[in-house]
Formats: structure tokens, C-alpha cells, sequence
């Protein structure tokens, strides 16, 4: 189940790990044999009865739960050998675990003292208990070797917590780092798996609980899922007009981009807006009325490049006839864009702002600040723009960009677009990570703002309508036959589909 499933850094899952020790009084060893069981337990559905394990631990607690994995394997009456760190370096659990171990003459053999290539040539499959959310810095020597070895053996490898070697926090590498079959994140998922450096070296990620108490995550990151949302979509009643579905208007287009605007009104309408209008340069009037019938077009002021400077005033007269406003799709960077984002963050709206007027907020943050709420959809770059952070930050700590912006301005949703995409509002972050090449494609970002702001006209919860259009967007993306002929066109296609899964 990845339901209400926690993401945190390796330091909140240390600090979960001791608070359940001291606060709650859950002994070491107990989460410990829970996290080996739940190990043990997925693994068994990816082994085989005459396979041989290579169980290697490194001097940790995560060395600990390979000790505990390679016990209860050979209970299970699968053939384990296991590789040691130096008795000298190992945490006082790992001692605990040997002691036991030893007992039951299971072959163990001190990484020091032992022949690795024919280990690795010998077995099927191997388990790398080397490091946890422990590593603290960049790996060298001995343990480079012997994840460079594990790493070309070919043997698929189950990695306990996380592949040894990566940052928990920004799933780069540390010198070097294990690439593995199957990763068992213990009690939580870590950033860094989610991450696009982190997340190609976890194989298969799966979640094991270990007993952690949820109260201790309950303000960190959650996994956004289909079982998460599904309680929490409201009911369309069939007897309501539709007025009572929301009335939105789109603002953007330009003539070099008019397919902007019209992919997002088009995922806007298949989303349960209730009316929707389009306000674009009276240059681009016509194609967008000759593309859909459904659509209300309102034509401004055009300028050579798409809105003139004065359009802004033809909109200001209109905007208390509508629930929600999207800006920014296909509008160029034109000098018009922050007129009219000012004019559009004056009215009571809700605001969805996506591609080209995230820049014009991100100069003037203090027009966010309003009473209705803002819902922003920027891709990595487009964050940059927004918060004046490198990409590279945002890149490596996602989350913090999310969480200082979302404390900076406590009305706006903010959904930060990534393989992992997050989803911010206050001190909440979720999280939906469905990395998908369908989706790297023109046009998908504009797709995503049109479903958010046809959802926002009926779902009057700004940060329900954002997870809810993340999700349904990826799935939408999901129905891909094939990710390379697919476009955002397709996902279009699909949302009926996808809708039916929600709402019957
Ligand atoms: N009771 C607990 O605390 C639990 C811990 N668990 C496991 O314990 C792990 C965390 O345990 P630890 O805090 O002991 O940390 P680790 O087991 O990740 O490793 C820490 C050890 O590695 C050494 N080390 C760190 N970076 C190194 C490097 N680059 N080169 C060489 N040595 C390096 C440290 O000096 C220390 O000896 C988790 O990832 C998880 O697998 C789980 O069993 C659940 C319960
Ligand atoms: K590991």
C-alpha cells in the first residue's frame, strides 16, 4: 500500500528511528526484525529455493538488518553467505546480530580477510546492507571496491534502505553507489530515491513499514496515490447548472504559439469546468474558435507579438464574471504578460498561472499575496524564475524550494513539475513520483493547467485540485501505448477514461 507512505530526509528518518526507540520505547531490535522480515518476505517472490545469497554488511545498523536478513533467509531454508565489516567497526545491534548468526553456522567471512570476485561469481543474487541513512561521506577504499565489484558482478542486487553509496537527500552519488534490482525503503521513502540522479540506481523501489508510529511523519512529505485522493473528490451532483461547475477564462495565446492556449482549454473543458471562455489577441481570435465550438472566445488588443500593452484594460471589466483564471499558456514574454497577471490577481478568482507568466510573478511576489487563492505550475526553470534559485538547488533539494516558497506565501498551491512531481500548500507537501517519457513532451505542461483549472471551478479546495490534476494527469499519460508516439494530445483523449476511475 502507498497510501499516506512518508518521504523524508535521511534525517527525519533518523530522527523517526530514535524517537520510536526512546520516546516510544520500540526497541532497536524489534524494528530492526521487522524491517529484515518485510525484506525477506518481498524478496521471496524475486528468488528462487536453489539460489545462493552473497548477504554483504558494511559496519552500520543497515550491516545489522543484512545480518538479520541472511538469518531469517537460511531459516526459510535458502543457502546465504555473508561478508563483514571488521569486528572493530561494527555498531553494538550488528554484535547483537553476529552473536546470532554465528550461532547458526551460517558461512560469514571479514571483507578483509576474503576472496570477493569469486563470492560475487558464485552467487545469484546479492544483498547490500553496506550503508543506510548513516553515510556521511564520500566513499573510498575497500568499500569503493567492493561496490565496484557488486556493480559489475551482474548479479541482481537487493538493496536494504537504500542502494549504498547515494545520498538519502539528493540521490547523487557518493563517489560511487550500488545500482540495484530492488530497493527496500525501510519505514520511509528517501528523497533521494525519488530523485532523477537517485532514482535510476533503486530498481524497483518497494516500502517496507517497520512499526515506526505514523504520528512521527505526520508533518513530512506523503505519497500522492490513487487510494490517497479517492475518498476526497467531491460528489457532481446531476442536478446542479452549470454555473455551479465553475466558470473559468483562460488568458494567453499568442500567433507564434496559439496551440497553447488551445490544448489548455481543451483539458480545461474535459476536466468538469462548467463554462469556460478563452481571452486571447484578436490576431489569434479565429483559430482558436475554428479549433473547438465549445469554447467562448474574447478577442484583445493584439501587438505584433501577441497581447498589446492596453489589453489588460479590456479585461478588468470582465473578471467578476468568472471563478477561475489561468494565465500564461502560449503568451510569449510579451511586455503585456505582467499587466495583465496584475490585472488577473487583482480580481476574487482563483488563479492558476503556468508557462510564461510564472517569470512576471516571480518578479513581482507580492502581488501572490491576496486573499483568493493562487495555484503556480512551474517546471524546474520555470521555479528558477519564480524564486530566483539556481536549477541546480532546486534540482538537489526540491522539497526545501517548495517548503520556503509555500511559508512565503501561505495562499498559493505551488506544483513543482519534475519525475517527482510536489505538490506544496502551507506546511503540507505530497508527492507524486510517476516518472513517464510520454510526458516529456510540448504541450503537457499546458494540458496540466487546463485540467487544474477546470477542476478548480468545482473543486473548491485549491490543493485538493492541484494533487487531483497531477494525478489524473499522470494517469492519463499512463494509458500511453507507446511513450514515443504519444503526445498531449493524447492525454486529452484519455482523461475520460481516467475520470471514470474517480467519478461515476
Ligand atoms: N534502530 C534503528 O536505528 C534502525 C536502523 N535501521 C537501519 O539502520 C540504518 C542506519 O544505521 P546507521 O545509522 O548505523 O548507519 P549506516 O548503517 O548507514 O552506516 C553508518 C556506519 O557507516 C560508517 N560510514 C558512513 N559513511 C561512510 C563511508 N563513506 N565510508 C566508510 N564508512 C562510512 C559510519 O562511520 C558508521 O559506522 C538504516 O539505513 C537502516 O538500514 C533499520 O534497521 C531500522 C531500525
Ligand atoms: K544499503
Amino acid at each position: 500500500m502507498w497510501n499516506s507512505i512518508p518521504i523524508c530526509t535521511s534525517e527525519q528518518a533518523r530522527l523517526a528511528d530514535q524517537k520510536a526507540i526512546c520516546d516510544y520505547g520500540i526497541p532497536s531490535l524489534v524494528l530492526m526484525e521487522r524491517a529484515a522480515l518485510g525484506c525477506v518476505e518481498r524478496m521471496q517472490s524475486h528468488i528462487h529455493p536453489n539460489d545462493t545469497g552473497l548477504i554483504v554488511c558494511g559496519p552500520g545498523n543497515n550491516g545489522a538488518d543484512g545480518l538479520a536478513i541472511a538469518r531469517l533467509l537460511s531459516e526459510r531454508g535458502f543457502f546465504v553467505k555473508i561478508v563483514l565489516p571488521d569486528s572493530n567497526q561494527m555498531s553494538s545491534d550488528e554484535k547483537v546480530q553476529l552473536h546470532i548468526v554465528q550461532k547458526l553456522a551460517i558461512e560469514a567471512c571479514p571483507l578483509s580477510a576474503c576472496s570477493l570476485e569469486p563470492l560475487l561469481h558464485s552467487c545469484d543474487y546479492i544483498v547490500d546492507a553496506i550503508f543506510g541513512s548513516g553515510l556521511s561521506r564520500a566513499i573510498h577504499g575497500q568499500w569503493y571496491e567492493t561496490i565496484a565489484a557488486i556493480n559489475a558482478s551482474g548479479r541482481p542486487v537487493f538493496s536494504i534502505d537504500i542502494p549504498s553509496g547515494l545520498d538519502g537527500n539528493t540521490g547523487i552519488a557518493q563517489g560511487i553507489a550500488v545500482k540495484a534490482a530492488h530497493t527496500f525503503a525501510l519505514d520511509c521513502v528517501k528523497w533521494g530515491e525519488i530523485s532523477p540522479e537517485g532514482a535510476p540506481y533503486c530498481g524497483m523501489l518497494h516500502r517496507v513499514p517497520i512499526g515506526i508510529p505514523s504520528v512521527l511523519h505526520e508533518k513530512e512529505a506523503k505519497w500522492l496515490s490513487k487510494s490517497s485522493l479517492c475518498q476526497k473528490i467531491p460528489k457532481r451532483s446531476p442536478f446542479q447548472h452549470k454555473g455551479a461547475f465553475g466558470r473559468a477564462l483562460m488568458i494567453g495565446g499568442s500567433p507564434q504559439m496559439p496551440g497553447a492556449v488551445s490544448m489548455a482549454s481543451s483539458a480545461c473543458f474535459h476536466s468538469g469546468i462548467g463554462l469556460l471562455s478563452v481571452f486571447v489577441p484578436d490576431s489569434i481570435q479565429t483559430i482558436l474558435q475554428t479549433r473547438s465550438s465549445l469554447i467562448m472566445t474574447i478577442g484583445a488588443e493584439a501587438s505584433k507579438d501577441g497581447f498589446s500593452l492596453t489589453a489588460y484594460q479590456q479585461l478588468q471589466p470582465i473578471l467578476s464574471r468568472f471563478d477561475v483564471l489561468c494565465i500564461g499558456n502560449g503568451m510569449g514574454k510579451s511586455p503585456s504578460t505582467d499587466a495583465l497577471l496584475q490585472t488577473a490577481l487583482s480580481s476574487d478568482a482563483t488563479v492558476v498561472i503556468d508557462a510564461d507568466a510564472i517569470a512576471s510573478a516571480g518578479q513581482h511576489p507580492f502581488w501572490l499575496d491576496r486573499e483568493a487563492p493562487v495555484i503556480l505550475t512551474p517546471h524546474i526553470k520555470e521555479m528558477s524564475d519564480l524564486t530566483g534559485l539556481s536549477m541546480q538547488e532546486i534540482k538537489t533539494r526540491p522539497y526545501k524550494a517548495v517548503t520556503s516558497f509555500c511559508a512565503a506565501h501561505p495562499n498559493c498551491v505551488l506544483v513543482l513539475k519534475s519525475c517527482a512531481t510536489i505538490i506544496g500548500y502551507r506546511n503540507q507537501l505530497s508527492v507524486l513520483f510517476s516518472p513517464n517519457s510520454a510526458l516529456s513532451k510540448g504541450g503537457s505542461g499546458d494540458v496540466l493547467a487546463g485540467i487544474v483549472t477546470g477542476l478548480s471551478g468545482w473543486i473548491k479546495d485549491p490543493f485538493l485540485a492541484a494533487q487531483f490534476g497531477v494525478l489524473v494527469h499522470s494517469m492519463a499519460a499512463k494509458q500511453a501505448a507507446n511513450p514515443v508516439s504519444f503526445t498531449a494530445l493524447d492525454l486529452i483523449q484519455n482523461l475520460d477514461f481516467v475520470f471514470e476511475q474517480f467519478i461515476k
